[in-house]
């Protein structure tokens, strides 16, 4: 039986035990995606599940130091990986839950309209990958941008390096504003303002081992380079090839190399020509696919050198600009909250405050009325009613004035 290994207990992410298990979203070729509950937040991941009783100790081993490595990659264009859990021979990966589809649902999406993918959307989902390509690459975050002249510094590789080995459209999910418009239907997404995440970062590596995914991956590699056909080791130039072609097929809707055989895919990918993207779009992108889609694995770019090209630069300036754009609407939004409530409990303290005066000179009334009686009776008083001696009946009603929950 395969125990836990020691750090398992360093995640500070849910902990298994207390999901709830909801309906199947799909199969890949690792095996079955379920959503699930986490009770104690509430909040709905994804799990993935894995057979691996047929694993030996070292592929198991490796399964585990993969996964340590995974669930410490949190970034903004990531999809958080939260821990893991085995049970018998079935290993649940648990993770964030991305419920807008993925670029490829997307890519259809124009396919069926019969529409090509604005430049600007390309330009902006590309920045995006390679700002999670290079957190991976590099094992460190890509500083901000002050201006586009900006050149980045020459990365200095972190520990940690992941290799994506799996990029393609499907592994791309998008986060997107819904069509405001309510005539529109229902599951109309808005792509000009399109978020990025990707997905299943370094899992090819961590079962790669498996012999049961080398003989259960039954996609087209449409997207492998061909150093990767050939056998040769993966490197992170190998995630740019994979990138040129998710990049190609956003402009064509369609992947640059198919064939109707492997072997016939397989040739065309070493040989690696592939026709000019539409018109429509600019010479700038063309000449990056091509940088990227390069069989020459010492002229291929990287991520670093793809990161100072200046339309990338805009692209990623402008992704900035509107992250702090929305940001400062949502800061509006919450300050306007702030306001609302502020005079709600400005108006509550108001009326509470009448209603007190209005006791306190209901008493207070009452206490002279009945002083003046006494006194016309002719009884004999002594001391003052402590109504009438001073304001300390007065109490203020119990506001803090303090946004609750903040
Ligand atoms: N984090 C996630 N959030 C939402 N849906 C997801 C998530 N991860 C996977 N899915 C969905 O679950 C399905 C299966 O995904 P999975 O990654 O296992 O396989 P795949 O990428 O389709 O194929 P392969 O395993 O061959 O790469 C897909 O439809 C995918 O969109």
């Amino acid at each position: 039986m395969y125990n836990r290994r020691p750090e398992f207990r360093e995640y500070t992410g849910p902990r298994t035990g207390s999901y709830q298990v909801l309906e199947e979203i799909g199969r890949g070729s690792f095996g079955s995606v379920r959503k699930v509950i986490h009770l104690p937040t509430n909040k709905v991941l994804v799990r993935k599940e894995i057979k691996y009783g047929h694993m030996n100790s070292k592929e198991r081993q490796q399964l585990i130091s993969e996964c340590a490595i995974l669930s410490q990659l949190k970034h903004e264009h990531i999809v958080e990986f939260y821990e893991w859990d085995s049970d018998k021979d079935v290993l649940y990966f648990y993770m964030e839950y991305c419920s807008n589809g993925d670029l490829s649902q997307m890519i259809s999406f124009f396919k069926k309209q019969r529409k090509y993918i604005p430049e600007k959307i390309v330009w902006s989902i590309m920045v995006q990958i390679l700002i999670a390509l290079y957190r991976c690459h590099y094992g460190a975050d890509l500083a901000p941008l002050e201006t586009i002249y900006d050149r980045t510094k020459p990365p200095v590789k972190g520990s940690n390096i992941v290799i994506h080995r799996d990029l393609k459209p499907g592994n791309i999910f998008l986060s997107t504003e819904r069509v405001p418009d309510p005539l529109a239907a229902p599951q109309t997404l808005d792509y000009s303002k399109v978020s990025v995440k990707l997905g299943d970062f370094g899992l090819a590596k961590a079962l790669g081992a498996s012999v049961e995914f080398a003989t259960t991956y039954v996609g087209t590699p449409y997207y492998m380079s061909p150093e990767v056909l050939m056998d040769q080791p993966y490197s992170p130039l190998s995630d740019i090839w994979s990138l040129g072609c998710v990049i190609y097929e956003m402009c064509t809707l369609r992947p640059p190399f198919q064939a109707k055989t492997y072997s016939e895919l397989q040739r065309k990918i070493k040989a690696g020509n592939f026709d000019r993207i539409p018109e429509y779009y600019s010479d700038e992108l063309q000449k990056l696919i091509e940088s990227c889609i390069d069989p020459n694995l010492r002229t291929r770019a990287s991520t670093y050198s793809l990161l100072q090209d200046p339309q990338l630069r805009v692209a990623r300036k402008s992704l900035q600009l509107e992250r702090f754009e929305d940001n400062l609407m949502d800061y509006e939004k919450e300050l306007m909250n702030i306001g609302d409530i502020l005079e709600r409990q400005a108006g509550e303290y108001e009326a509470e405050l009448a209603v007190i005066k209005y006791q306190y000179r209901k008493e207070f009334d009452a206490a002279v009325e009945q002083r003046v009686r006494e006194v016309l009776n002719g009884k004999k008083v002594t001391g003052t009613p402590e109504i009438m001696a001073g304001r300390n009946h007065l109490h203020r009603p119990d506001y803090h004035w303090r946004v609750k929950g903040r």
